[in-house]
């Protein structure tokens, strides 16, 4: 997407090199990092530098490719895979990038592995492109009809960052969105800050306000208050794991907004890239392991601070612990529909499986 005056993606090769942009300096800095070694890659996610599940995914399998340039042996590729494995637990898409890298890479002789893991790596990164594209086109068509029914502006409730800083390029939740605009129709964006890590207010925000798409930022408590007054049309948000069962993980927060909407009547739509569903987990809430991140992104808050320098705030007292569990799951029963690249499925297994039937069984 456009940045200033260049287009870029969330994660590129440039002279052979890896890059990717540090987005824990957004939205007060745009930095680009390069990464050199797979210990770079595994940082890069472990630290979330990049995050989102489909660039999660996209930079494990650029780590591979770079992990083959150092060793491009059997036991290199096992050591790639153990130590990106380990780096973020809940995306499945991390798991399905070293997957796919490891079946693209083991038939091949080593001395012909460096090259083929980088043109396997970029077409990942590719296919994630047009599958995003294809998401924005299918959400495009629920937008358009709620503009045509409502005549007006289409207000969008969205949570966390599901948009082009979370893929490799026009993200899940905010393809349609992009979509939407690019068409000329008028939409509006309530943006959740998302506590603890605010990626709402850091990197939606930011998108929104770089892309000219109207967009207001609001406590992750207004949802419900807003839908009850009539000011939300539809939520979308993504997902880093949704099961064969349509039970959707994704960043914490996302199941209160999905039983908000469900009291209040409101359409709630989760953007589902293939490569996001783990067809292996039947029970969403029990099976999918969920990310507990350090206490710490709770007592504080990381902000421009008034001299203007980049810092934390504590806002809590020292004496008391913070627990800071990243992800929930939103059953299935809650979700109006998964829009896919292949097109709009109910949330229900017959509705996955009759998507995707050459990956059911999986
Ligand atoms: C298209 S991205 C979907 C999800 O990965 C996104 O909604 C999300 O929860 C990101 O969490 P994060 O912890 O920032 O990696």
């Amino acid at each position: 997407m456009k940045v200033g005056q260049g287009h870029y993606r969330s994660i590129w090769v440039e002279d052979g090199a890896v890059r990717i942009i540090d987005q824990t300096r957004l939205p007060h800095e745009f930095v680009v990092v390069t990464l050199g070694t797979l210990e770079e890659a595994a940082t890069a996610i472990r630290d979330m530098w990049v995050r989102g599940a489909p660039l999660i995914g996209a930079t494990a399998a650029y780590g591979v490719a770079i992990a083959m340039r150092e060793d491009a042996s059997d036991a290199g590729l096992a050591r790639a895979h153990e130590v990106l494995v380990k780096t973020r637990p809940t995306a499945v898409n991390l798991r399905w990038a070293l997957e796919e890298m490891a079946r693209f890479l083991m038939p091949l002789a080593p001395s012909a592995r460096a090259d083929a893991a980088m043109s396997r790596a970029a077409g990942i990164a590719d296919e994630d492109v047009a599958i995003n594209a294809a998401i924005g086109t299918h959400g495009l068509g629920i937008i358009r009809e709620i503009a045509e029914r409502k005549g007006g502006v289409v207000n969008i409730l969205t949570h966390c960052n599901a948009g082009w800083l979370a893929t490799v390029d026009w993200g899940t939740a905010t393809a349609p969105i992009y979509k939407a605009h690019l068409a000329g129709i008028a939409v509006h964006v309530w943006v959740d800050e998302t506590r603890p890590r605010n990626q709402g207010a850091h990197l939606t925000a930011w998108e929104m306000a770089s892309h000219g798409i109207s967009h207001k930022l609001i406590v992750d408590n207004a949802g419900g208050h807003l839908m009850q007054h009539g000011e939300v049309d539809m939520v979308i948000v993504g997902t880093d794991r949704t099961t064969a069962q349509g039970d959707v993980c994704n960043k914490i927060g996302t199941y209160l907004k999905a039983l908000a909407a469900r009291d209040n009547g409101v359409p709630f739509y989760v953007a589902l890239p293939s490569p996001t569903i783990d067809w292996r987990v039947r029970d969403g809430v029990r099976e999918i392991p969920i990310e507990e991140r350090s206490g710490d992104e709770v007592s504080f808050v990381q902000g421009k601070l008034a001299d203007g320098t980049v810092g934390r705030l504590r806002i809590s007292p020292e004496a008391t612990p913070a627990a800071n569990p990243a992800f929930d799951v939103t059953p299935a029963r809650l979700v109006t529909g998964l829009i896919t690249e292949r097109g709009v499925a109910p949330a229900t297994a017959d509705g996955l499986a009759a998507m995707f039937p050459d990956r059911e069984g999986q």
